[in-house]
């Protein structure tokens, strides 16, 4: 499958109006693996005629496919996704080399987009339009009758980023066709590998020409161009707060779904089930070494349980693997790039000389930082307010319930918070005050069930996804009002 999206010196190819084209002026991005460096491809850095090429494709072919069934589109994802598990130990393998995903996330990820994929199909299938009565608002008339069906907005630009770089890909096309937009996939650079891949498979399905299309090439560079591209009628982004908010500063009247940074919470409380809570803990603040959105970011413990949490949090961390994802089953995988690694090293120094207590692991090796856990936090500690995208947790005590409230909502995320009591009115109550998009009742953070509404609130996002959110994200209401000669 994938000799025809690169050549023989692994440079690889875009998907425009159908054909997979070469850059034009030979300008290519080496990218190369976070385990060890070595190339694995290159990418065309796109130009901005090129960038107008597709752009013209997926205007003209949205045309077209804004007219095809919703069955027969159900037809072509129910077989992308098919593609898709096929390859799956292709495209895992790809992931672990590109994204240094360990290979069982790396499969997981790609039956994960596949179940998306085809629920994001049915879903489509079930979303019926209405009509509403005029005689229902007062002052109506029994004559007027509203019939409301969904439109799609036209060419969807969807920017995904380096960590899921098939699903969070996917799960943009997926809504965003079914609504009947044609597609632009601008993927993370480091991610794009994979990020063509997954079109190739939607093209292999029967995506016709031009409705879904690939621009690679440095967000620093052909973002500003791409994002502001008059052409471009949506914007569906996962990435930084950063990126995000530049993008909607520079944007003009385009709607936003923007999915961004997080400093999840894990709030524990002193009637909490603290082995549950501390499996919890383990698993959503290191899976992919912390390099989730949605990955536990702070813990928020009563000073009541603190200690025996701790204990159990330690014991757990000790049969966490780290190494290289190439050779072995780890846990802890390389981070994403050197500059990534500096970061979080730069964090947990920054911790210990303000004084947090180093509970476990605090090295580095290449791009790898052991999981790392610090007690002890303050909240003059950058550790306490800062993403650090990488496999480090700090406990911040706390006295109360209200006082784990106020932590977290200083923050200038509002992603997720969890919080883990069997007290179902502290459950509620808690969940109540957080300004967040989603608190989880005992359980980590994490966007699953794909099917949940997904949002962020303050610089964590703007709209919500989710199948179905999505694919409302991506079309709107057409509104046809039928008057009838008025009845005596
Ligand atoms: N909430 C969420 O769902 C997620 C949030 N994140 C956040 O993203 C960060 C790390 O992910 P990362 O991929 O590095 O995020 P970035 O924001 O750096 O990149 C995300 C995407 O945006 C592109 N991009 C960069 N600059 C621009 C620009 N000026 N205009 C348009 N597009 C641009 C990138 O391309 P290129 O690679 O070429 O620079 C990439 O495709 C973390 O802070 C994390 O919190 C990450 C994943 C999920
Ligand atoms: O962008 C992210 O990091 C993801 O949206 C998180 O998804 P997950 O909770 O399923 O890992």
């Amino acid at each position: 499958m994938m000799t025809l999206i690169k050549d023989d010196n692994n440079l690889y190819r875009n998907l425009i109006n159908g054909e997979w084209v070469e850059s034009k002026d030979g300008k290519y991005i080496t990218v190369t693996s976070p385990i060890d460096n070595s190339v694995i491809g290159s990418v065309p850095a796109m130009t901005k005629n090129e960038v107008d090429l597709a752009v013209q494709a997926a205007k003209e072919a949205q045309k077209d496919w804004k007219h095809v069934t919703i069955d027969e589109k159900a037809e072509i994802l129910y077989h992308a996704a098919d593609i898709l598990l096929k390859n799956k130990e292709e495209l895992a393998g790809l992931m672990v080399k590109e994204i240094a995903k360990d290979r069982k996330s790396g499969l997981s990820e790609v039956e994960r987009t596949a179940d998306f994929i085809k629920f994001t199909a049915d879903t489509a299938k079930n979303i019926s339009g209405e009509s509403i009565p005029g005689d229902s608002f007062p002052g109506g008339k029994t004559n007027k009758v509203s019939i409301v069906r969904r439109e799609p907005l036209g060419v969807v630009l969807a920017i995904s980023p380096f960590n899921y770089p098939v699903n969070l890909a996917a799960s943009k096309i997926a809504p965003g066709l079914m609504a009947g937009n044609s597609v632009i996939l601008k993927p993370a650079t480091q991610g794009s590998l994979c990020g063509l891949y997954l079109a190739r498979a939607f093209q292999e399905a029967g995506v016709p020409d031009g409705v879904l299309n690939t621009v690679t090439g440095k967000g620093s560079e052909i973002g500003d161009y791409i994002t502001t591209h008059p052409g471009i009628n949506f914007i569906n982004f996962t990435g930084s707060t950063e990126v995000g908010q530049h993008i909607s500063q520079i944007t003009n009247m385009v709607p936003l779904l923007m999915e961004l940074g997080g400093k999840d919470a894990a709030i524990v409380l002193e009637d909490a089930d603290l082995d549950l809570t501390a499996n919890n803990i383990v698993a959503g603040g290191y899976s992919y070494s912390g390099q989730r959105c949605t990955a536990v970011k702070r813990i928020l413990a009563v000073d009541q349980i603190a200690d025996q949490l701790v204990e159990k949090i330690m014991s757990k961390m000790e049969k966490l693997a780290y190494g290289n994802p190439l050779e072995k089953d780890v846990d802890i995988v390389p981070l994403i790039s050197s500059k990534a690694a500096d970061f979080v090293c730069e964090l947990i120094d920054d911790a210990k000389e303000k004084g947090a207590k180093l509970l476990v692991g605090g090295n580095r090796e290449g791009n790898i930082i052991t999981p790392t856990l610090f007690d002890y936090v303050t909240t003059d500690m950058r550790i306490a307010w800062e993403e650090p995208f990488g496999p480090v947790l700090p406990i911040i005590r706390v006295k109360d319930k209200d006082e784990a409230i106020e932590i977290a909502n200083a923050s200038e995320y509002g992603l997720q918070s969890a919080v883990f009591t069997q007290n179902i009115n502290d459950a509620f109550y808690v969940a109540d005050k957080l300004e967040v998009g989603t608190v989880q009742v005992n359980n980590k953070t994490e966007r699953g069930p794909d099917h949940f509404p997904f949002l962020g609130v303050k610089a964590s996002g703007i709209g919500t996804q989710g199948i179905r959110y999505s694919i409302e994200s991506m079309s709107r209401p057409k509104v046809t009002v039928i008057n009838l000669p008025h009845q005596e």
